[in-house]
């Protein structure tokens, strides 16, 4: 089977890593991390100016994982709004406590160290930006740690004394994560009909065992000019769903067709799930992929985790035939996740519309 840490060999993208800042040393914003002028006014929606967030009324979903409405809570937010907030899923929360450790340990890690565990350009895992940071002419204020597979190789290198108990944590996070991942699904799936038997890969046997997934450890360090800057360009992750972990500090907001951006406020104990790409082709448009984005502050170091779930990696995902009728043709072409993370990499946001029939 291909594995998905092979997806970008054919696209790789140079991110110039050792320009990368250290970010606790800089008192002025650089001109290259500023993404609007001093003074410049946003009235419109464009997503990529950070200082237009709407202060309104509408607010993504909390669901109680308990509640026996849940599955139909679920499916009503994947419909409406490609995201909602998960509370009472069960998850100790000192799996969190842990993982945000391991996590916050590497990124007070010295620049030099850090960089020895550096992505290189045709691979997914390592330390780096944001690989979305090459679609735009400004940088982002984040750093990225990505794990496909095993953390080893790279744990080794930063911390070579110590690095099995952060191995540990994220062995468990990763698991416990794909066990949710699987759970949520099925209960979209089971919101619009679509049972067990019907989507094989995805079933008790196979879908457990032979899932994919990979985890993004994020920072947003405090930033001098938060009002210019960008923590996360806004994107739609190439997954079937993401499930996120956020620290208590705010800064991630989704777009609402008709309303605007709409910020997602840590809740204690919650997790946010997305709706990514591969789900919007498998129920053919029913479920919207969600743009995201995250803006930084002056005083707090934001922090988070992001599961991103899908198939095997050589399954083709296509619209489910029982979405597909007379009067709605089904709207994809079937792609895998190695295809779509490849198309990714070429055609970032336009990538859905690339595999549009
Ligand atoms: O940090 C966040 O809240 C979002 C992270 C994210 O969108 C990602 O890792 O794809
Ligand atoms: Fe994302």
């Amino acid at each position: 089977m291909p594995s998905l840490s092979e997806a970008f060999r054919e696209d790789p993208l140079h991110l110039h890593l050792n320009k990368l800042l250290d970010f606790n040393s800089i008192q002025e914003l650089p001109d290259s991390y500023a993404w609007t002028q001093i003074g410049e006014h946003h009235t419109t929606i464009n997503p990529n100016f950070p200082s237009n967030s709407c202060h309104g009324d509408e607010n993504v979903p909390i669901i109680n994982l308990n509640d026996p409405n849940a599955p139909k809570l679920i499916g009503n937010a994947c419909k409406t709004w490609g995201v909602f907030q998960l509370v009472n899923h069960g998850i100790p929360l000192s799996l969190f406590d842990d993982i945000e450790r391991t996590g916050m340990a590497l990124f007070s890690l010295s620049t030099h160290q850090k960089l020895k565990a550096a992505r290189t350009p045709e691979g997914m895992s390592g330390y780096g930006r944001a690989r979305i940071s090459s679609f735009f002419p400004k940088l982002m204020w984040s750093e990225c740690f990505t794990i496909v597979e095993s953390p080893l190789e790279h744990f080794i290198q930063l911390w070579p004394n110590d690095y099995t108990k952060h191995c540990d944590v994220v062995v468990e996070y990763e698991k416990v994560m794909k066990k949710l991942a699987q759970k949520l699904i099925w209960m979209v799936l089971t919101s619009i009909g679509i049972s067990k038997e019907e989507l094989k890969w995805a079933g008790p046997k196979d879908g457990p065992k032979e899932a994919c997934s990979a985890l993004h450890l994020n920072s947003y360090p405090s930033c001098p000019d938060p009002d210019r800057a960008m923590g996360l360009a806004p994107h739609t992750d190439s997954t079937l769903l993401t499930i996120l972990y956020q620290n208590d500090v705010s800064g991630l907001e989704v777009l609402k067709e008709g309303v605007g951006w709409v910020a997602v406020p840590p809740v204690p104990g919650g997790l946010v799930i997305n709706i990514g790409d591969l789900f919007h082709i498998l129920s053919n448009g029913s479920f919207p992929s969600v743009l995201h984005r995250v803006l930084v502050n002056r005083t707090r170091q934001r922090f988070s985790v992001a599961c991103l779930y899908g198939p095997p990696s050589n399954v083709q995902i296509r619209p489910h035939p029982k979405l597909i009728g007379p009067n709605r043709p089904a709207l994809y072409r079937p792609v895998t996740w190695n295809e779509y993370l490849a198309t990714k990499a070429k055609y970032f946001n336009k990538a859905l519309s690339s595999v549009q029939l």
